[in-house]
């Protein structure tokens, strides 16, 4: 079977790497998003997947080879942009040591020779786990239609042995672009604390976020151990953030006037795309320097991450107002609690603060459509649990059911989508909706919007933060440029930047965690 063009396969087949919509004929024709290997359509019960990989090679699975080809495009993918693809660069022995008696410039000795401190550039991670038997295994993400057990391996993230720039030398910026998340303040911390323990005294702070680059009035932030010490106690940036405001070729003109060797870029999914955009004009104009990304977004939607910094901490955040959403619900007479989060266009907040209270019935993400009328509505399913159970609580991502509202078309600066209210949305219709049915009901919206992000990390972000921070720094100092690190399969990693912000990461329709919260809630399918 030749893959010349696009070609069907029948079961249920996902990969994290595309995201794409499709219409379900039982919901009303509404676009429902899913994450899948390229076009999806439901039809007569089963799932026909289209694979039409636009960045892959056509993979002829009939020919013995397939395996061959797509572990060389894989590698070829997820190999790490180094300096030396570029420019002549040698590298030295590594000012790098926890052993404090013996600074490594110095050491030929065997004990240290043998010392295992240091990641091995061969060494990799496995990026998928799961051998899954069948494409209809729940959360199946194969290849090809047998899913063959195919090998991923990318890049280990840690200190190497032979570094790439001499640390006296150094200047390294740290920016944190986007909108808040908490850790920020942790990651800067052990960027500095690492660049130190290297050896590096020139460590530069870039304000609000690209712009920092070029308005004048915006000056750079000198950075040391003594001035970072305390900055994880709070949440914020110590930087401060900022949306919008991206010349690339003015940063990198920027980054040549202040001497930059290596710059932290800490954010989400946009700010990546800006980082690798400067990452390009840097190897354009053959600059030695290190462009390393740190993952930062609540929403948790960068691929291939088990989750990003931030995102256990706006759970955490979002259960108060779940727990008093509740508290009003269960207490008043034909109390409805509804709670709006954060997400974008991934509902994990919303999914993963559903699934961590318990109290949840019913959980809307952007990724699942639903109907709000009609016999198999959200309304009607309200009508139900007020007849049974007396209160019900909702939690609804700010990305969901924006069918439902006023498309303004408007953008934010960074050009990200302005998003209807939909929490105020379901708060109207609830209300009339009962109304109109002659049926009290006491509908109690709370919207925690920036309460959830404006809080410091937890215990695990903070550890998170830590492990990150430190790699990006091992990742600079190995001579890597135009990545990000992050944990894949509980294994700390470097990927190169494209692999990770080609779609926002998406809660899986077929994933067992939303297969987990729907039997947490007991809400039906509400097409
Ligand atoms: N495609 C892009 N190319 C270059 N820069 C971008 C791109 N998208 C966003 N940016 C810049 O990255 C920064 C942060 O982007 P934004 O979408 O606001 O936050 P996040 O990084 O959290 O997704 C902004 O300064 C924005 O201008
Ligand atoms: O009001 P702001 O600052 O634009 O932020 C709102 C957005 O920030 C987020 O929490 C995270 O977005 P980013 O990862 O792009 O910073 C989104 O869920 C939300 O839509
Ligand atoms: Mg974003």
């Amino acid at each position: 079977m030749a893959l010349a063009s696009p070609v069907d396969y029948a079961g249920t087949f996902t990969s994290s790497q595309k995201h794409h919509s499709f219409v379900m004929p039982g919901c009303n024709g509404l676009r429902c998003s899913t994450i899948g290997f390229g076009n999806k359509s439901r039809a007569a019960g089963h799932l026909v997947v289209r694979a039409m990989s636009m960045d892959r090679p056509k993979l002829d699975f009939s020919n013995s080879n397939w395996k061959d080809q797509f572990q060389e495009d894989f590698d070829r993918r997820f190999s790490l942009p180094h300096l030396t693809d570029i420019i002549d660069v040698e590298s030295r022995p590594t000012t790098f040591s926890l052993k404090s008696r013996a600074p490594l410039e110095n050491v030929t000795g065997s004990s240290e020779e043998s010392w295992n401190g240091y990641v091995n550039d061969d060494d990799r991670a496995l990026l998928k786990v799961i051998k899954f038997a069948s494409p209809t295994s729940a959360g199946a993400d194969c290849i090809d239609p047998d899913c063959s057990w195919v090998e991923q391996w990318v890049h280990r993230a840690g200190p190497r042995k032979q570094i790439y720039f001499e640390p006296q030398c150094v200047k390294a910026g740290i920016v944190t672009c986007g909108g808040l998340c908490p850790g920020l303040n942790d990651v800067i911390r052990q960027i500095v604390l690492t660049l130190e323990k290297y050896g590096v005294k020139n460590i530069v702070g870039i304000q609000h976020g690209f712009r920092g680059f070029f308005e004048d009035h915006l000056a750079e932030v000198p950075l040391n151990r003594h001035v970072v010490q305390n900055i994880n106690l709070a949440g914020g940036s110590f930087l401060g953030v900022s949306r919008g405001g991206a010349s690339i070729s003015d940063i990198v003109d920027s980054i040549q006037a202040r001497r930059l060797d290596m710059l932290f870029v800490l954010g989400g999914n946009g700010t990546h795309a800006g980082a690798d955009a400067i990452h390009d004009e840097c190897r354009k104009r053959k600059l030695k320097v290190s462009i390393i990304g740190v993952p930062k977004t609540i929403d948790n939607d960068i691929l291939l991450m088990d989750k990003t910094f931030g995102f256990d901490t706006a759970v955490e955040a979002a259960q108060r107002a779940i727990n008093s959403a509740y508290i009003e619900a269960h207490s008043a007479f034909h109390g409805i609690g509804l709670v709006k989060l954060m997400g974008r266009s991934s509902g994990f907040i919303t999914m993963h603060a559903s699934l961590s209270s318990g109290q949840v019935d019913i959980c809307l993400v952007p990724e699942v459509p639903f109907t709000l009328d009609g016999p198999n509505g959200v309304l009607r399913h309200l009508e139900h649990l007020i007849e049974t159970k007396g209160f019900a609580l909702m939690c609804v991502a700010e990305g969901a059911g924006q069918e439902y509202l006023q498309r303004s078309n408007a953008t934010d600066a960074s050009g990200n989508m302005v998003l209807g209210d939909i929490g105020a949305h379901l708060q109207q219709k609830i209300k009339s909706h009962f109304r109109e049915i002659n049926v009290h009901s006491d509908v109690k919206y709370i919207d925690p919007t920036y309460m959830l992000r404006a809080v410091r990390a937890n215990a695990s972000d903070a550890i998170l933060c830590t492990v990150l921070g430190q790699n990006a720094v091992h990742g600079a100092f190995a001579g890597f440029s135009g990545i990000t690190t992050g944990i894949c399969n509980t294994h700390n990693v470097y990927l190169p930047i494209p692999e990770v912000i080609k779609t926002p990461r998406l809660v899986d329709p077929n994933s067992r965690m939303w297969h987990r919260c729907l039997t947490s809630t007991g809400q039906p399918d509400f097409c």
